[in-house]
């Protein structure tokens, strides 16, 4: 739906299919490509959006919102990426040009063309900036008009501006020099570098690029300043200082850099081997270019350091270690085979890029997000075992999660005979062979899509082994599994209960062959299951007809006792005097029923003063209560129903069954009470719920029930009818 934050609208980043937000008005972000899109007028829009006015789109905002880019898209990536070259252009050619002047003079014109070209690079920036969504709570904002004083009123956009400002104009002599001001858009090549350090797949390769890149800047910017220094000391007047043209080939641009670099390299990373210096100013940007080196030595080295350290982390994290179990293993004496063995399953791991602890290396992502990633990298595998060929997509993924790959060698065994089952294995790779009870029979070969250790798991009536193994399962050359615990097999065949069936008539079959099957167990098992099965059946038709019975019994109940209230109130109305006074009626007050059909006022003050006052029941016992004096003189009836009404949320088991009112009417029931609520025999699933009457007797226009017979009472509290309401005790 819309949501709408102050003076600009939302769209979830990505959303947009699906309805999941409109941006601006009636606009979402299109998934995928980053660029802000407008859903109004598409298909099913009116669905996803409130249909009212405010998502509507105005052809305005939606044009506008076209061009906002999201700052996790690919086209703001991609931008980022271009801008590398401008800001580095600039930060490698501006000190150049200012120290190798000759090298400037030479190609001005070229110089020129790239500055006109850097400086376009950078007016676009501030225009992409002035359109690129930002995030806000999590959601995307997609309004130009926020994302433009966001960016106005941001330091970054007076940075921005700073470092395109046309100094070099205010003096055309120094004009590379006054130029330094375009370094300063320095922070968008960290920015695109973050950026591109989490998507490339190689980190570490980048993050030692990145490092190399630092330095080159670093002893270039070093042999720039070193040959400035030389020309202002004079060329070749002395043996620190760059030699002068009169050397043969010192005199090209070229060869005066790439001197100068040299020397810079010598001095910024200390090999030694640098020309003595002579003067103060020699000394002094010697001991500055020592202590930059000393610095730029240690971050080279902790970045390499950590680089390096990273990278074999991460390479642990992904495949085991052998050195660890290596040094175990030679600690604890074990030596020849064993050891080979071991070594050959790590190598194996490493050359087959084999993770063994999967888990452990998506531990960290959401639970949603881990079960796509291992369906992904899983379901094809899985897809090919035949007993999860006709699954779901969605079994087989809460299915994948469960799995635990394992990789066994050559010659191992990966189950023995006798051995308790606790799990079962799916091949994905290899090949294994069933030995039988010898240890040498080959009884089949297992291949790819295929699984074992079943039998084990699941209960086969008649299946002689139980939870033990029924034979050897060695892995003939390097074998991948899928390993799934017995608790997990038991989960997924409670969701699947047809690859139960598949897995118990391959089970039979096997044991069948194996004559490990007990078959007059099986069948004593299959009739008792059978049996109990019949019984059940019979238990539940014998509920259903006592529920009939009952529903019956109660509606002829409760007509007969409506027409007794009837009769009495019809007696009453003929005995008494007719001046006599008449008991009067108290609408509302209630009357109960006993099953046994016992009657009695509940309340007191519709009592009159020859009856007796009896204690009132409880609202929801079952307890019969005999009818009383009083409920005989005024036919008051109390109707009890015990039924479980668990009032609770969703504890009611109340059943209903509705009266044929015409046969009851032949019966001389009363019109109006068309169904009648009945509780099934079922116990009240809430611990310490009691049952509660569910029966309701209300007066009903058109007759009377007082004491002098026949009386007038106001409004709609007249006469009686059975009216069915639930969980409530009420008197007529
Ligand atoms: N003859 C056979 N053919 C194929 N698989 C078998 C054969 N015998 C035993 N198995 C499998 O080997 C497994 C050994 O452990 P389980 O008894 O749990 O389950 C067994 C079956 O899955």
């Amino acid at each position: 739906g819309c949501g709408e934050n102050g003076a600009g609208r939302w769209a979830w980043p990505g959303g947009g299919r699906g309805g999941a937000g409109c941006s601006g008005e009636g606009g979402s972000q299109s998934p995928g490509n980053g660029v802000g899109r407008c859903d109004a007028g598409r298909e099913g829009a009116a669905s996803q959006c409130d249909v009212s006015a405010p998502c509507a789109p105005s052809r305005s905002t939606a044009e506008t919102r076209r061009w906002i880019l999201d700052p996790a898209g690919e086209r703001y990536y991609w931008w980022l990426s271009a801008m590398v070259l401008p800001v580095l252009y600039n930060w490698v050619v501006i000190i150049c040009r200012c120290c190798f002047t000759e090298a400037q003079e030479r190609h001005a014109a070229l110089w020129l063309s790239l500055d006109c070209v850097s400086d376009a690079f950078y007016l676009l920036d501030i225009a992409v900036r002035l359109h690129t969504g930002l995030l806000e709570e999590g959601i995307l904002v997609l309004d130009g008009d926020r994302i433009r004083r966001r960016y106005l009123h941001s330091s970054s956009f007076r940075w921005d501006v700073a470092s395109v400002l046309p100094t070099e104009l205010l003096c055309l002599r120094l004009r590379s020099a006054l130029r330094a001001n375009r370094c300063l858009r320095a922070p968008r090549l960290f920015e695109a570098f973050d950026r591109r350090e989490t998507r490339t797949a190689h980190p570490h390769a980048f993050r030692i690029a990145k490092l190399m890149l630092y330095v080159f800047v670093a002893i270039h910017w070093n042999a720039c300043l070193y040959f400035a220094l030389s020309v202002s000391l004079g060329l070749g007047s002395d043996t620190w200082v760059h030699p002068n043209g009169s050397r043969p080939g010192f005199a090209r641009p070229l060869r005066q850099y790439l001197h100068s670099f040299y020397i810079s390299t010598l001095i910024l990373t200390t090999v030694g081997d640098t020309p003595e210096p002579r003067r103060e100013e020699e000394f002094l940007f010697m001991t500055a270019g020592f202590l930059l080196a000393v610095l730029g030595f240690a971050t080279i080295m902790g970045s390499m350091s950590s680089v390096i350290a990273n990278m074999s982390a991460a390479d642990a994290s992904f495949y085991p270690e052998h050195g660890p179990v290596r040094r175990y293993l030679r600690a604890h004496g074990v030596a020849g085979r064993l050891v080979r063995r071991v070594a050959a399953w790590h190598e194996h791991l490493r050359a087959q890029r084999k993770l063994a602890e999967e888990r452990a290396v998506l531990r960290h992502l959401p639970e949603r997000l881990r079960a796509e990633v291992a369906a992904s990298v899983h379901l094809p595998a899985l897809s090919k075992v035949g007993l999860f060929q006709s699954c779901e997509r969605g079994v087989l993924e809460a299915l994948v999660l469960r799995l635990r790959p394992q990789v066994f060698g050559p010659g191992e065994f990966v189950c023995r005979q006798g051995d308790v089952g606790r799990e079962m294995y799916f091949i994905r790779e290899g090949r294994l062979e069933v030995l039988g009870a010898d240890g040498v029979t080959q009884l089949a070969v297992l291949g790819e899509g295929l699984y074992f250790g079943e039998i084990s798991l699941i209960n086969i009536p008649g299946n002689r082994s139980g939870n033990r193994r029924t034979a050897d399962i060695r892995s003939i050359g390097y074998a991948d599994l899928f390993c799934l615990a017995k608790e997990d097999l038991a989960e997924v065949l409670t969701e699947f209960p047809s690859a139960r069936v598949l897995l118990e008539a391959k089970g039979r079959e096997i044991l069948l062959r194996m004559d490990k099957l007990d078959v007059h167990a099986e069948a004593a098992a299959a009739a008792a299951r059978e049996e109990a099965e019949h019984r059940a059946r019979v238990l539940e038709a014998a509920l259903e007809a006592l529920q009939t019975r009952t529903a019956r019994l109660l509606a002829q109940l409760e007509s007969s006792a409506l027409k007794l209230a009837l009769r009495i109130g019809r007696l009453e109305s003929r005995l008494l005097p007719p001046g006599a006074p008449r008991p009067q009626h108290r609408p509302g007050a209630q009357r109960t029923a006993v099953p046994g059909g016992g009657s009695d006022c509940a309340g007191a003050a519709n009592v009159p003063s020859g009856g007796g006052r009896e204690p009132r029941e409880p609202q929801g016992s079952p307890r019969s209560i005999a009818p009383s004096r009083a409920a005989r003189t005024w036919g008051c009836q109390r109707r009890v129903m015990p039924a479980p009404d668990c009032s609770a949320p969703g504890g009611s088991v109340r059943g209903r069954v509705r009266a044929r009112s015409g046969a009851r009417d032949r019966q001389g029931s009363v019109p109006g009470s068309g169904s009648t609520a009945f509780p099934p025999p079922a116990r009240c699933p809430r611990a310490g719920a009691r049952p509660a009457w569910h029966r309701v007797l209300a007066p009903r226009p058109g007759t009377a029930c007082a004491a002098g017979g026949p009386q007038e009472l106001p409004g709609t509290a007249q006469g009686w009818h059975a009216e069915p309401l639930p969980g409530a005790l009420r008197c007529l």
